[in-house]
């Protein structure tokens, strides 16, 4: 059974490319309202995972299910990518960033709202000249991309190319083109690469306050600070199957996280387990 906080579940999901079997019955729920972080050694198949959920990848079995708050539910491995945005509202950020960059940062926030934008003209150019609900949603589009503007600290640098922006504002505006599109869940793949110290905080500021305002968010990062600061639950993922979940000072702890961190053979995870056992012990006594 699904409970009412929940927001995603993600039930034996196995993605295999050729011979390799990058997931394997994997299964966690990310629950509505909070940051979950998904986390593993490099190749562990993080992305595989985002991009099942989003639509990107097909996956070889399991069912990924999407809870809205208004009780709606969406198979998601069943929609192709359009109807998991617009539909299902999940949102999705990438690894490398994907913006327009020859475009202004305001007119990046347009273009993410350009679903919207069309439903309201009827499809047609009569719409797109006339229509009072076409002016109307267009001067709402504007209203929403200049509050993300705020948000996201780039509102002076509205009219800029995005090109142009230093990395850190790159990926803020990322953040801020997904958020235009009203998502329940916010996907978001290395938000903290490359950044540097004020750069990472000021995300985590930004991430919390989506969070607090009723967004979900399921992100994946390689940095700890990050994941272990903002993150009400961590799952861990190595080899494709899920090796730890829990809060973030359960993961922490963990022996089998440690153990895949250090890169440690399976033979040895009982020697580590027996140090790290040894340490608690020793720090609690
Ligand atoms: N399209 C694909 N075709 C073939 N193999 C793939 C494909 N996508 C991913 N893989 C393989 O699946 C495994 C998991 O990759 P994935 O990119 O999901 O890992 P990851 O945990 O996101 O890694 P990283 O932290 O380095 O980004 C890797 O062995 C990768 O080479």
């Amino acid at each position: 059974m699904t409970s009412k906080d929940t927001i995603l579940k993600v039930e034996h999901l196995s993605m295999r490319f050729g011979g390799l079997m990058a997931i394997n019955d994997f299964s966690f729920e990310a629950k509505r309202g909070e940051i979950t972080a998904l986390i593993g050694p490099n190749g562990a198949g993080k992305t595989t995972v985002f991009n099942c959920i989003t639509g990107f990848y097909k996956p070889t079995m399991g069912m990924i299910s999407l809870h809205q708050k208004s009780g709606k539910e969406y198979l998601l491995e069943r929609l192709p990518d359009f109807m998991i945005t617009r539909e299902a509202k999940v949102a999705r950020t990438f690894q490398n960033i994907r913006l327009f960059s020859g475009l202004t940062v305001l007119e990046n926030l347009l273009v993410a709202q350009h679903n919207k934008l069309m439903k309201a003209s009827g499809y047609t150019i009569l719409g797109l000249l006339g229509s009072p609900l076409y002016k109307r949603e267009a001067k709402k589009a504007i209203e929403t991309a200049a509050h993300w503007l705020e948000r996201a600290d780039l509102i002076d640098r509205a009219d800029d190319p995005a090109g142009d922006l230093p990395y850190g504002a790159q990926r803020r505006l990322e953040i801020a083109r997904a958020m235009c599109t009203g998502p329940e869940l916010l996907c978001l793949d290395e938000p903290a690469a490359g950044l540097n110290p004020k750069e990472s905080l000021a995300l985590n500021t930004l991430l919390r306050s989506i969070r607090d305002e009723g967004t979900s968010l399921l992100l994946i990062e390689h940095d700890m600070s990050v994941v272990m600061e903002i993150s009400d639950h961590v799952v861990v993922l190595e080899y494709g199957q899920k090796i730890s979940d829990g809060t973030p000072d359960h993961v922490k702890n963990d022996p089998k996280v440690i153990a895949a961190y250090l890169g440690v053979d399976d033979e040895e995870v009982t020697e580590v387990i027996a140090e790290v056992e040894s340490l608690d012990g020793g720090a609690k006594a």
